[in-house]
């Protein structure tokens, strides 16, 4: 088979994204041998290739046809559809799916002791940070001017050092900003990571690959978020027990052997499930309440 026959798909080679697309695209069915110094990885039971490569790189390689497929955050996604827009390079790509990792958010932060009044107290600053274009665009919608310095990692010392007044980065639990004595003030921007394509036309073969993965990454992003719950509850409190079910399907009911006063109830729920949730089934005379994660989910 040549080359152009096999789906190429490009994916991040270290970091904070690559165990999770690794472990999505295995799930998917695709036996990839992944060792570091592979860049260009064979998946041996499908037509697919898998290139490694920093996540920065994915949009251009996207948008320039060079890879037809590509999972990365939304975050560098738009950073660089700005950047090539401004530079009329090739900026267009398509949003197959969004996938459920890789959540964060972009943040403007401030010194803890920064007298923060709104945005306009940010007007004439200047920030730190890896996504000028997305900060400019925040800048302009809210008709403050603001200064930037580029930084590609550990961008949140820039205030203690004097490089810049605060910070424009990435923030998801926030012990980053905390431990370097620092406040979230905006948040400019959510993301997660996403799958996309090229605009440019897939081969009919690469169109027929893309229709089996496709089916297949949302069933498994669906049987992460969704249990299986198995719970023996009281026959008179059946529809009470139902309407605790968080994203419910209809209820499996089953007798058990030698109990008039109970039944077995299997549902799978598609929503995560609260301690709170499993405390009231209890409340209601519920008991070897059973939740368990779903391995493939279809149809
Ligand atoms: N703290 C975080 N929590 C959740 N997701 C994050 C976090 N930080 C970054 N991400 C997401 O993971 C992506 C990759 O981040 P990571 O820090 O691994 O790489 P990078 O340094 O931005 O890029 P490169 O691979 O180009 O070196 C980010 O673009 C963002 O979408
Ligand atoms: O809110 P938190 O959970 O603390 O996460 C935020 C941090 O995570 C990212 O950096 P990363 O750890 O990926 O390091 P990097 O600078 O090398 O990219 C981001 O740039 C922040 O620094
Ligand atoms: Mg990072």
């Amino acid at each position: 088979m040549t080359t152009e026959t096999r789906l190429r798909i490009a994916m991040q080679k270290s970091g904070r994204l690559s165990d999770d697309t690794q472990s999505l695209l295995k799930r998917c069915g695709l036996k990839l041998n992944v060792t570091d110094r592979r860049l260009l990885a064979h998946v041996s039971n499908m037509p697919v290739d898998i290139m490694r490569v920093r996540s920065s790189d994915i949009p251009g390689l996207v948008m320039d046809g060079v890879c037809d497929l590509g999972i990365v955050g939304d975050n560098t996604l738009e950073e660089a559809a700005l950047e090539r827009q401004l530079m009329s390079s090739k900026a267009e790509y398509i949003k197959t799916s969004p996938l459920n990792f890789g959540g964060c958010r972009l943040s403007i932060a401030m010194p803890e002791e920064f007298d923060y009044r709104g945005v306009d107290s940010l007007n004439g600053l200047r920030f730190a940070t890896t996504y000028p274009q997305l900060l400019k665009r925040f800048a302009a919608e809210n008709g403050i001017n603001v200064d930037f310095c580029m930084l590609n990692g550990s961008v949140e010392v820039a205030p203690r050092v004097g490089l810049a007044d605060g910070i424009c980065d990435l923030v998801s639990t926030g012990s980053t900003l905390e431990a370097n004595g620092l406040k979230e003030v905006e948040i400019i921007f959510r993301s997660t990571a996403s799958l996309i394509q090229t605009v440019e036309q897939l081969s009919p073969e690469k169109q027929t690959i893309l229709d089996t993965l496709l089916p297949r990454i949302q069933g498994v992003m669906k049987a992460k978020e969704s249990k299986y719950i198995m719970l023996h509850a009281p026959k008179n409190r059946i529809d009470e027990v139902s309407a605790l079910m968080p994203g419910k399907e209809t209820p499996t009911i089953l007798p058990l052997a030698g109990r008039d006063d109970l039944v077995a109830v299997h549902v799978v729920a598609t929503e995560t499930i609260f301690w709170e949730t499993m405390e009231a089934l209890k409340s209601l005379g519920c008991n070897s309440i059973l939740v368990m994660p779903i391995e493939k989910m279809m149809g």
